[in-house]
């Protein structure tokens, strides 16, 4: 029953969407970095929720260190952030207490956790759990950013509207990178965005939810980082992106769509372009053998339609042992989909600084 993740960096959350607050402990950072507050801020401010897009739950989600960091510096020691919630309205959950709510973690938490669980909110299971993740992501995702590591990411589909796709040309792929990582709803296409901002509301008004993917990329990681067996990149990314509540699918390159294809159409061939080795095509997503070729490592991550809607539904009492009808009260997501982009990013940090620290050792994090 752990909840920590990782072998170089390790992160370990804590807390309940209700509870008195949450927090991350990360452990394994290189002494003496100083830490850039008004970024992690930024990253903590784009999965806040907005607009009728997003809950109305409102969480100041404000950070406070209470280890690790001294004198503007890390120390090396364990670095501890809490969190505060303070607008709960837990009243919401306790009418519907024993009413299981269909696709959310209600009915699987009392069975692991024999109904002892905090139930209110989704308890442990909440999205809420996630503003930690971003603040632990964003000090990684600085340290990356020293390095000349980029992490960008867009909302390539909500629900049947669907985005363009990240530029193969590398000064325009830099630019979309800035762009997406400063927009609140980030696409690519100015037109879609509208579109589908007006298509969740559109579900919202219905008491309805929509689901979408996100494409990811990361580029300038130099090739060679991934470890053996187990700790492949794409098993590292996978199992950090999988713990995010909501995500159902990941795909790295061109995922699926390779069951369409032959060899001949699909291989990467090499080239040299002066100096550096390249690959012509990256239907590989920057990954072979779960090692970074360095080519852009491209993913999309799949998030299901938000569990908890408000139209009636058909559920049991868990109680009772009776089937019922459950009317869903409380302040929910129509869409998780745009929140979710910056914990990805966050975890995607995590993971690769994890694997990078493996290769290089940790005093690298601090090297200028
Ligand atoms: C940022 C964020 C916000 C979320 N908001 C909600 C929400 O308001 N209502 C809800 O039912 N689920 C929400 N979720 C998803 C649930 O937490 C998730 O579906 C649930 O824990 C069950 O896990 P699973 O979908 O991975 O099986 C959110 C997820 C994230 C990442
Ligand atoms: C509070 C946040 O999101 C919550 C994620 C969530 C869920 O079921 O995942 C349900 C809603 O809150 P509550 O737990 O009060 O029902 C969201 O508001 C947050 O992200 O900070």
């Amino acid at each position: 029953m752990k909840s920590t993740i990782g072998e170089a960096i390790s992160i370990t959350l804590f807390g309940e969407s209700h509870g008195n607050g949450i927090g991350v402990l990360i452990d394994g950072l290189c002494p003496g970095i100083t830490l850039d507050m008004d970024y992690i801020n930024h990253q903590l401010t784009l999965r806040k929720p907005k607009g009728r897009i997003s809950t109305a739950r409102k969480e100041s989600d404000e950070m406070n260190i209470v280890s690790g960091y001294f004198d503007d510096h890390t120390t090396g020691t364990p670095l501890c952030i809490l969190m505060e919630n303070s607008n709960t309205r837990s009243k919401d959950y306790s009418k519907t207490k024993d009413l299981m709510r269909p696709s959310h973690a209600d009915y699987t938490a009392n069975m692991k956790y024999l109904g002892f669980q905090d139930y209110r909110g989704g308890g442990h299971f909440s999205g809420r759990l996630t503003a930690p993740l971003v603040a632990a992501g964003s000090i990684c995702n600085q340290i990356l950013k020293k390095k000349g590591i980029l992490i960008g990411s867009h909302l390539k589909q909500i629900n049947n509207l669907v985005d363009d796709s990240f530029s193969q040309d590398e000064k325009e792929l830099i630019q979309q990178i800035h762009e997406m990582n400063h927009a609140y709803f980030p696409v690519l296409n100015n037109k879609k965005q509208e579109e589908m901002i007006q298509l969740i509301e559109q579900h919202a008004n219905d008491g309805d939810s929509v689901g979408g993917i996100i494409e990811s990329t990361i580029i300038n990681l130099p090739a060679g980082v991934g470890e053996p067996f187990f700790h492949s990149i794409e098993s590292v990314l996978s199992q950090l992106i999988f713990s995010i509540p909501g995500v159902k699918g990941i795909e790295f390159g061109l995922g699926f769509d390779f069951v369409n294809h032959t060899g001949s159409e699909v291989n990467d061939t090499f080239y040299m372009d002066k100096e550096e080795v390249k690959t012509k095509t990256n239907n590989n997503g920057g990954i072979n053998g779960g090692i970074s070729n360095g080519m852009p490592i491209t993913l999309k991550t799949v998030l299901k339609p938000t569990a908890s809607i408000y139209k009636k539904q058909d559920t049991i009492n868990f109680k009772s042992k009776e089937d019922t009808v459950l009317q869903i009260e409380g302040r929910h997501d129509p869409a998780i989909v745009h929140r979710a982009r910056v914990v990805i990013d966050s975890v995607i940090a995590i993971g690769l600084l994890d694997l990078l620290t493996q290769r290089y050792g940790y005093l690298w994090m601090g090297e200028e």
